[in-house]
């Protein structure tokens, strides 16, 4: 039987949410990562005894916006504070007629659109492909979806997550042609931190909570950020309080994820190690060290 062993859980705070309540031992620590700064410091602290780290991904007050954000330092630093599970929380628009603003979709594909952004920590020097084909960890989505059934939350297991540039809104053209293709809800930060965390060897889940239809819908000409920020806060109490319930069964002491989001990197690495830069090779350990011995 493998080792057990006590999870870190890390919390990517999106919109509207810049800190979290009922933490003990809290403390905001300042990082730095081969990457550069993540976009705030980190919030250390426990929950009923759980380690965990929280990040607000846009930083406090919110000065960042998606395209500028450092993925690679968020992720970087969340690996680095030692943190092994990241459930995201994010503000999402609805593609769909029964995601009402309120729900959360505990999503589980993405559609990645954006494209001014850096995607990978490996680069010219060490080339490394993981596999994304299931690109969220299905172990902490159903927990994520079993404790808020229990509290009573409007939740929905399963959908695709768009990933658009930003940071303007959708035209109507774009969002019915998302609609065409099936997903379920948009949103602006999810990819690269996805697939980065993937290369990190991290377990990452979103909850993506639904502020908005998007412009497709009869119910609103536009997205306005207003409206987005009026419907996040009126759902902040339900992400606390799913936050609140799920970090001690995220907790509990586990063993290899059976999903396999701990061990991305065994066969992912392609440059020969006669061929890698030293100088990245010497960055990566920090995020790849399993692999980089
Ligand atoms: C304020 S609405 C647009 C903004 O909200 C979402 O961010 P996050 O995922 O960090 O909650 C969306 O992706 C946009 O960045
Ligand atoms: N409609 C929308 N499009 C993109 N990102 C969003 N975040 C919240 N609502 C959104």
């Amino acid at each position: 039987m493998s080792e057990t062993f006590e999870p870190v859980i890390g919390l990517i705070g999106g919109s509207g949410v810049y800190d979290i309540d009922g933490l003990t031992d809290k403390e905001w620590k300042t990082i730095d990562t081969p990457w550069g700064a993540p976009s705030d410091a980190l919030l250390h602290g426990r929950l009923d005894g759980v380690r965990c780290v929280f990040l607000p991904r846009h930083g406090r007050g919110h000065p960042i916006p998606p395209s500028r954000l450092n993925y690679r330092a968020n992720i970087a630093a969340l690996k680095i504070a030692g943190v092994t599970d990241i459930v995201s929380l994010s503000a999402v628009g609805s593609l769909r007629e029964d995601l009402s603003p309120g729900t959360f979709v505990i999503i589980d594909q993405f559609i990645d659109r954006s494209f001014a952004r850096e995607k990978s920590f490996f680069d010219t020097g060490c080339v490394a492909h993981v596999a994304m084909a299931d690109p969220l960890c299905p172990r902490i989505g159903d927990i994520l979806d079993s404790t808020a059934r229990e509290l009573a939350l409007s939740v929905v297991r399963g959908g695709t997550y768009l990933v658009m540039e930003g940071p303007q809104f959708s035209t109507r053209a774009e969002s019915e042609l998302y609609r065409s293709w099936g997903c379920a809800v948009i949103g602006m930060t999810n990819m690269p931190e996805a697939k980065l965390a993937r290369e990190a060897e991290l377990c990452y889940a979103t909850v993506a909570m639904v502020t908005d239809y998007d412009c497709w819908h009869d119910d609103h000409d536009s997205v306005t950020v207003d409206a987005v920020v009026k419907v996040m806060t009126a759902n902040a109490a339900n992400a606390r309080a799913l936050v609140r319930a799920v970090i001690p069964r995220l907790g509990t002491p586990r063993g290899p994820c059976p999903a396999g989001c701990d061990r991305a990197l065994d066969h992912a690495i392609i440059t020969s190690p006669d061929a890698r830069d030293p100088a990245l090779v010497e960055k990566l350990r920090s995020i790849a060290g399993r692999v980089l011995a």
